[in-house]
């Protein structure tokens, strides 16, 4: 199939050979993968699977046996010919031995790991051979719930392409997940399974933050695996036809339409931390913003004291009314916190679902 592919594409743009690089499992193969199947779904390439690219036949040049995979796909400007080779022996094999001058290369770095020895190696390598562009994709983002972190693997990234003589400040750097990608079959959600059991087939509703939609469980993977079923308990992703990415924000619930509902306003009974607990030192006031922190998402919301109290002491225990910004998945009893900065100052739970 891929052999025909090759033969439909029109040779009438400009052809770049580009190369993936990067250190061994940080997503190489994945992440080209992705990138013919999103452009198959926008009529430029054929879908090549993981597994098309990994079992790619060994190849003889110049006198050295590689491993090598080629893969072609256009944008709108330009035809691409793209090298994937598994592993840092095969990958620098390539770079020496390749017939063709290639012209830029793709630096995968997992997110998760950063920089190893290998990227800059390889990196280095691609300086020395002439190789003039790099993009770098900082991968397995969805594995990596701190923005910090993803912050640090950039700046270290933008230093070492610095240190080796690329320009470092303007380098694009794209961060995001190659095995996510949702082209045409939906989005992966991920989290954890509360209670229930579900399957795939069912209809399943996502909301929060002032939006809702409704959509169907395609599929259901754990631990790389695919299941038709998954239980309370269960870390799982789960393929939902028809939404996007960008509908898709941390801090959203999925549930069984309807068995959910998102509100504004509750009634809590809530414990404030004494000071020795890491909580305020001061007192605080009816009308006091703070961030509310439930489940995954966190949200600000105002707060009313009860009419005979003033204000709320570290190491009191008081009711309270809370307004949040927008209606968020809550339910009675639902457990949450009460912070400002990176300090919980409030441990609470849900007594009453009010409404205005
Ligand atoms: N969580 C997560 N896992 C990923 C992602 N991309 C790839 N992986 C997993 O990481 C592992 C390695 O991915 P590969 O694409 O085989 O990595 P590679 O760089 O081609 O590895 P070599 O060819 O052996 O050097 C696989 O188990 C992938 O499923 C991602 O975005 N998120
Ligand atoms: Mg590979």
């Amino acid at each position: 199939m891929a052999e025909e592919a090759k033969k439909t594409f029109k040779r009438d743009k400009p052809l770049v050979n580009i190369v993936t690089i990067g250190h061994v499992d940080h997503g190489k193969t994945t992440l080209t993968a992705a990138i013919t199947k999103v452009l198959a779904d926008a009529g430029g390439a054929n879908y090549e699977t993981y597994e098309d690219i990994s079992n790619a036949p060994e190849e003889k040049a110049r006198g050295a046996t590689i491993s090598v995979s080629h893969v072609e796909y256009s944008t709108a400007n330009r035809h691409y010919a793209h090298t994937d080779c598994p592993g840092h022996a095969d990958i620098i094999k390539s770079m020496i031995t390749g017939a063709s001058q290639m012209d830029g290369c793709i630096l995968v770095v997992a997110a998760t790991d950063g920089q190893m020895p290998q990227t800059r190696e390889q990196l280095l390598l691609a300086r020395q051979i002439g190789v003039e562009h790099v993009v770098v994709f900082i991968n397995k983002a969805d594995v990596v719930d701190n923005e910090e972190l993803l912050d640090l693997v950039e700046i270290d990234i933008r230093k070492l392409l610095t240190e080796i003589g690329y320009d470092g400040k303007n380098t694009p750097v794209i961060t995001g997940s190659a095995s996510l990608r949702s082209g045409g079959r939906g989005t992966v959600v991920s989290g954890t399974l509360l209670r229930g059991v579900i399957q795939t087939g069912q209809e399943a509703e996502l909301f929060g933050y002032n939006c809702s939609f409704s959509s169907v469980i395609t599929g259901i993977e754990k631990l790389h695996k695919s299941f038709d079923q998954a239980e309370a308990g269960d870390n799982l992703g789960a393929l939902v036809r028809g939404l996007k990415t960008e509908d898709v924000r941390r801090g959203m619930v999925m549930c069984k339409p309807g068995s959910i509902k998102p509100h504004q306003k509750v009634q809590a009974q809530v414990y404030v931390l004494s000071k020795e607990e890491g909580g305020r030192h001061t007192p605080f006031y009816s009308n006091y913003r703070p961030v509310m922190s439930s489940l995954t998402w966190q949200i600000n919301a105002t707060l009313t004291l009860p009419a005979d109290k003033e204000l709320a002491m570290p190491g009191d225990y008081t009711s309270m009314t809370l307004m949040l910004i927008y209606p968020m998945p809550l339910e009675k009893f639902q457990r949450f916190s009460l912070r400002e900065g990176n300090q919980t100052i409030c441990a609470g739970v849900i007594t009453d679902i009010l409404t205005d």
